[in-house]
């Protein structure tokens, strides 16, 4: 199978966990897309939840798809969240924010009473940090930021779009891209950026999944983080 198809058929698999009258969080991303337009076609046939979303991606296509949503300030309470990720290491800790959207993304995962990721294969790794960790920041003394995180040794550089700007968040921030190789002690680094200014949020989703759907050629595999 190629990779598309591992992300639709974990994206499809994830949808069983989701069970009448809960409130779900939607993730963003391609292997999300899958599941998303899945849960479209169950709310269809008479499932009734209610979901809020992670990004005007999502949002745009929940809404086209006839899902009720929700505004994350109106709701008391999510039952579980199902979401992409771009690494999972074989502690469970994880990097998100590929497309941009891990702010939102961390926020309705801290909110939520379970998390639930998605992934093909590719993104099981032994050690985070191949995949380059993204920073949401404020562009208002970015470039200092840029500069601190250069003698910081962090290989960072801007995010840019396909016009050649600073590509934008849903936020209207930027982002920073850290390529970093490996990232030995994620505590440790989740720690040193959480209390740098500037930086909105980082990409470091740690001891925050419960579940992992896993691509696998042999079909999706369910990974429970025991903790
Ligand atoms: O900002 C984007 C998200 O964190 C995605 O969930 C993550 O990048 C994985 O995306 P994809 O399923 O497209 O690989």
């Amino acid at each position: 199978m190629d990779q598309n198809e591992l992300k639709k058929a974990v994206g499809i698999k994830s949808v069983d966990f989701i069970k009448p009258q809960m409130t779900v969080g939607l993730g963003t991303g391609s292997t999300v897309y899958y599941m998303v337009e899945e849960l479209g076609r169950r709310v269809q046939a008479g499932l009734k939840i209610q979901c809020v979303t992670t990004s005007t991606r999502t949002w745009d296509q929940a809404e086209k798809l006839g899902i009720p949503l929700k505004k994350l300030n109106d709701v008391d309470h999510i039952d579980l969240t199902i979401d992409g990720a771009d690494e999972i290491d074989k502690n469970f800790q994880g990097i998100k924010g590929g497309g941009g959207a891990h702010t939102y993304e961390k926020t309705v995962a801290l909110n939520s009473q379970r998390n639930l990721w998605i992934v093909d294969q590719s993104k099981m790794v032994t050690t985070l940090g191949q995949f380059p960790l993204p920073l949401e920041v404020n562009p208002f003394g970015c470039q200092q930021l840029f500069q601190r995180l250069e003698k910081e040794g962090l290989k960072p550089a801007f995010r840019i779009d396909k016009q050649g700007n600073n590509l934008l968040t849903d936020m209207k921030n930027y982002i920073i891209d850290l390529h970093l190789g490996q990232i030995k002690h994620p505590h440790l680094l989740a720690d040193w950026l959480d209390h740098q200014t500037g930086i909105i949020e980082h990409g470091l989703f740690l001891d925050l999944v419960n579940t992992v759907v896993v691509g696998c050629d042999d079909g999706p595999k369910i990974i429970e983080n025991i903790r």
